[in-house]
């Protein structure tokens, strides 16, 4: 068999994850996760340039799958409407929702890491199962987020929604949904773009590709960059995941998401 033959056999489908384009909240490093906040202009701009790129590509999305956040859903617009694909059917779920994270919401990392300790912020943010803290009704954000009318459309109860989750707690909540919804579709040969957050990105990652619980800490997504999976028909990675774009531009950008935990004053 000649390698290219042994290429096509192995790699049965493709699958991109992006992370959303950056939000308000991303530029002003605040935990941002179940609030609402919409794309920055960069965000914008960058969901715009990924989609120019995955055509490029010559990628053709038969389905895409997003969360009920706007960032989330306006990257998936933006990113098909860059590729003349605005007719392809997008699908909704909270299942793809970023992390909860539980009071932290609307706090300011670099503060955070001030008060708390590098450490403490780093665990918060990518250990596999440290839940942070649990967001209560006296919270700035609870009501917004509680009596927001998309979250009577979920299937469960508005009272069993999540009030903070570790990366473990995002995966057992996602993956139900990943394989009722998500799988047969793959396995029907539909390309698939899924426009969720950091880590509802990581969580599919850390399933897929089977990461452990200690080197998913190592794992950060930039914004707005796409990642693409190559599977085989058990939908096992045949190499490693590919992060679409300029490397040394990817890199950078890694390291300020990581950097965005560091300790500094608020401006
Ligand atoms: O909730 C948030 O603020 C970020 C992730 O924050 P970190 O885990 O990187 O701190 O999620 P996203 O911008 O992908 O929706």
């Amino acid at each position: 068999m000649t390698p290219l033959l042994l290429v096509l056999r192995m790699s049965k489908y493709r699958l991109v994850l992006l992370r959303h384009g950056e939000g308000a909240w991303n530029k002003e490093n605040r935990f941002c996760s179940w609030v609402d906040q919409k794309l920055s202009e960069e965000g914008v701009k960058e969901a715009r340039d990924c989609g120019r790129l995955l055509k490029e590509q010559g990628y053709k999305f038969d389905l895409v799958f997003t969360s009920l956040l706007s960032r989330s859903i306006h990257t998936a617009w933006l990113v098909l409407e860059a590729m003349g694909q605005e007719w392809v059917p997008v699908v909704k779920s909270w299942r793809l929702n970023e992390r909860h994270y539980g009071a932290l919401i609307g706090l300011n990392r670099a503060e955070m890491a001030l008060q708390h300790g590098e450490q403490r912020v780093k665990l918060w943010r990518r250990s596999y199962d440290i839940t942070p803290p649990l967001i209560d009704e006296s919270h700035p954000y609870y009501m917004e987020i509680y009596n927001d009318r998309r979250y009577a459309t979920c299937d469960v109860p508005k009272e069993n929604l999540p009030r903070a989750e570790s990366l473990k707690e995002v995966l057992d909540r996602l993956l139900p949904y990943w394989n009722s919804t998500v799988v047969p579709e793959i396995l029907k040969g539909k390309t698939i773009l899924i426009s969720g957050h950091g880590n509802s990105c990581r969580a599919i990652l850390k399933h897929v590709e089977g990461v452990s619980d200690d080197d998913i800490a190592n794992v950060t997504l930039p914004t707005g960059v796409p990642v693409q999976l190559e599977l085989d028909e058990n939908l096992k990675p045949v190499k490693p995941r590919q992060l679409l774009g300029d490397q040394a531009k990817i890199q950078a950008a890694i390291k300020k998401v990581e950097d965005q935990g560091k300790a500094k004053q608020a401006t």
